[in-house]
């Protein structure tokens, strides 16, 4: 993370408060009704402390009445009274084992319910973010790397999450803290008003001396996300690591992350442990001191000292524990912050879809003086172009001219800058992004084969379909060719990105998954380059043989298109060419050059 801890203060300052009031609008029903259990323990706990009075008192004086009784032990009194029975020592006891039961069964089911919440939460933040990543617009992916994205989706909503339940334990202690506060207040003003100057004392040295959660939070957030990096790097890129000897960098690369992040988290755990003792140590000093004062300055009754202390005694703790709650949440806020911040982004990001159906049939696709940027440099300058149903339309070119652009477009990867992209006349953008979707089967250039079967890879795109349809994209693509060889046919693991497959094999896979859709427009993006010319020969013309579809390629290689029913050559975002094969050969320009030197 770039920035001085300074700087990253301020920006997580006004960050974190948001974050909270986000993490507080999940479920706040639950939440609330999580805080009045917590609520309900801490009036109880200071109930059932109280009862310490009665039973000092009676020990010492025997049974008490109304007549002789005061303050605490007037209410005792008058409560036994209301409910008849008498309030002896054995009766105390009695009560004290109810309203601690009581207590003790509020407490429990508080944390079970913020055990719930707490995996209920981490449930909808991370399904929130990845959701959210999946309908982002192909930019968004383009610009972040594939790992940044797994490690917001998975490692930060972790900690992320963490923060609800943390903060709703805080809020326990808290509650639990001032009850014996108010006990303390009643009983001793002064000294508690001392004992809680130094608490405060002691909060704001112990918390000064070291760093603050957030900075060290986000070191280890840091640390994750570059372990997430090298780890993905590694294992993706395995055999350009081994080729290029790679190896020993990435093995570097990880150990200085992974020593990142045991570093950050030793220093946030010692610095949670050293607020831990340290407070303890102080606590411990200051209460000592506190009934020092008692026993020497402040007359009160033996029964009152002993509540007071116990009081005091059971502050103590809860202050450390809300200190150190609160260091490890400032700990995790970072990794709140740059969830929300991830799922904010891919809000903004999510991919434009109309509303219309796309017209049935599709007569015709056009662009319409079409332009459009990835970053700064203008990819495609005013595109113009057709397609008539059943026609074979194909786009060459030299490479990096904006052929693919042209065909991401028409599947809306990416929208046009300005001009048009028309169905019918209609403009695509209008549609239904899903329903425009499922009109076009695409092969891209580099298809991507999951680490599944081959039936699953081939029915990405129509998972009704039945085997006899299987069979016959199968046969079309010639898959069939090898699956015949393949140990478990159809029911193969193809391995990670089709790793067991040949490129051609890959490229087959994907033009099978594609005619399996049936969709009425077919784009293949170089989706034969990797097979022999007769193959693909073969396989162009058993797909040109079929009906009505209508086919947009783009080819290097130009004997594959050669029939096709208009070629456009796209040279540096512009058509420059339009026509036949045999058009744009007469015209001797760049298709015909082109053609010329492919079969030299
Ligand atoms: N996702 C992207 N982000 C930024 N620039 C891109 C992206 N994809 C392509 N480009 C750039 O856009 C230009 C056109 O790329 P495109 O892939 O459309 O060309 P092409 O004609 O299909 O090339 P090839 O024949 O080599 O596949 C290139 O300069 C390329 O660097």
């Amino acid at each position: 993370m770039a920035g001085s801890d300074d700087e990253r203060a301020n920006i997580t300052g006004r960050q974190k408060l948001r974050a909270l009031v986000r993490v507080a609008r999940y479920r706040p029903r639950r939440t609330l009704a999580i805080a009045v259990l917590s609520i309900l323990a801490a009036g109880l706990e200071a109930i059932g402390l109280s009862f310490i009075l009665p039973i000092v008192e009676i020990a010492e004086g025997g049974a008490a009445s109304t007549e002789n009784a005061d303050g605490i032990m007037r209410g005792f009194v008058t409560a036994y009274d209301f409910v008849g029975a008498p309030l002896t020592l054995e009766t105390a006891v009695l009560g004290v084992t109810v309203v601690m039961f009581v207590r003790y069964a509020a407490s429990f089911l508080a944390s079970w319910a913020r055990k719930i919440l707490q995996n209920d939460y981490r449930r909808h933040l991370t399904s929130r973010t990845f959701e959210g990543t999946l309908d982002a617009r192909v930019s968004y992916f383009d610009s972040m790397g594939s790992d940044d994205i797994i490690n917001s989706v998975i490692t930060q909503t972790k900690y992320g999450a963490a923060v609800l339940t943390q903060s709703l334990s805080t809020l326990e202690r808290t509650v639990m803290a001032l009850a014996y506060l108010s006990i303390g207040l009643y009983l001793a003003p002064e000294l508690t008003v001392l004992m809680v100057a130094l608490l405060g004392l002691v909060t704001y040295l112990v918390r000064n001396v070291i760093e603050p959660g957030y900075v060290v939070g986000g070191r280890v957030a840091d640390a994750n996300e570059r372990l997430q990096n090298t780890v993905q790097r590694g294992v993706q890129g395995i055999r350009d690591v081994k080729v290029f000897r790679m190896d020993g960098e990435v093995k570097d690369r990880f150990r200085d992350a992974i020593d990142g992040y045991v570093s950050a988290s030793v220093r946030l755990a010692r610095n949670k442990a050293f607020i831990d003792n340290a407070y303890q140590f102080l606590l411990a000093v200051s209460l000592f001191s506190i009934i020092y004062l008692a026993l020497t300055f402040f007359p009160i009754s033996l029964g009152e000292l002993a509540v007071f202390l116990f009081a005091m005694f059971r502050l103590a703790p809860q202050a450390s524990t809300i200190n150190s709650l609160v260091y490890t949440i400032e700990g995790n806020l970072p990794h709140l912050v740059r969830t929300f911040e991830h799922v904010d982004t891919v809000d903004d990001l999510r991919e434009p879809s109309g509303e219309d159906a796309p017209p049935a049939p599709i007569d015709r696709i056009a662009f319409e003086d079409v332009t459009f940027t990835y970053g700064d440099e203008p990819v495609l300058r005013g595109v113009d172009l057709e397609a008539e149903r059943g026609e074979f339309v194909a786009m060459v070119g030299p490479s990096g001219a904006g052929k693919s652009t042209i065909a991401s477009l028409l599947a809306r990867l990416y929208e046009p800058d300005s001009g048009r992209i028309t169905a019918n006349g209609r403009p695509i953008r209008d549609f239904d992004l899903d329903a425009w979707r499922s009109e076009i089967a695409m092969v891209r250039q580099h298809p991507f084969i999951f680490n599944e079967t081959l039936e699953f890879n081939l029915t990405i795109g129509a998972r009704d379909a039945t085997r006899a349809e299987i069979d016959e994209a199968c046969e079309m693509a010639r898959v069939d060719e090898f699956l015949r060889e393949m140990p478990a046919g159809l029911d193969t693991v193809l391995g990670d990105d089709g790793v067991q497959l040949s490129g051609g094999q890959r490229q087959r896979v994907a033009l099978a998954r594609a005619l399996l859709t049936d969709a009425p427009l077919l784009v293949l993006d170089e989706a034969t380059s990797d097979l022999d010319s007769h193959l693909e020969a073969d396989i162009h013309e058993s797909i040109e043989a079929t009906d009505d579809r209508t086919v947009v390629a783009i080819a290097h290689r130009l004997s594959t298109v050669s029939d096709a029913d208009r070629i456009y050559t796209v040279e540096d975002g512009h058509i420059v060419e339009r026509g036949t094969h045999d058009e744009l050969l007469s015209d001797e320009g760049t298709y015909a050059s082109m053609y010329a030197s492919q079969r030299a």
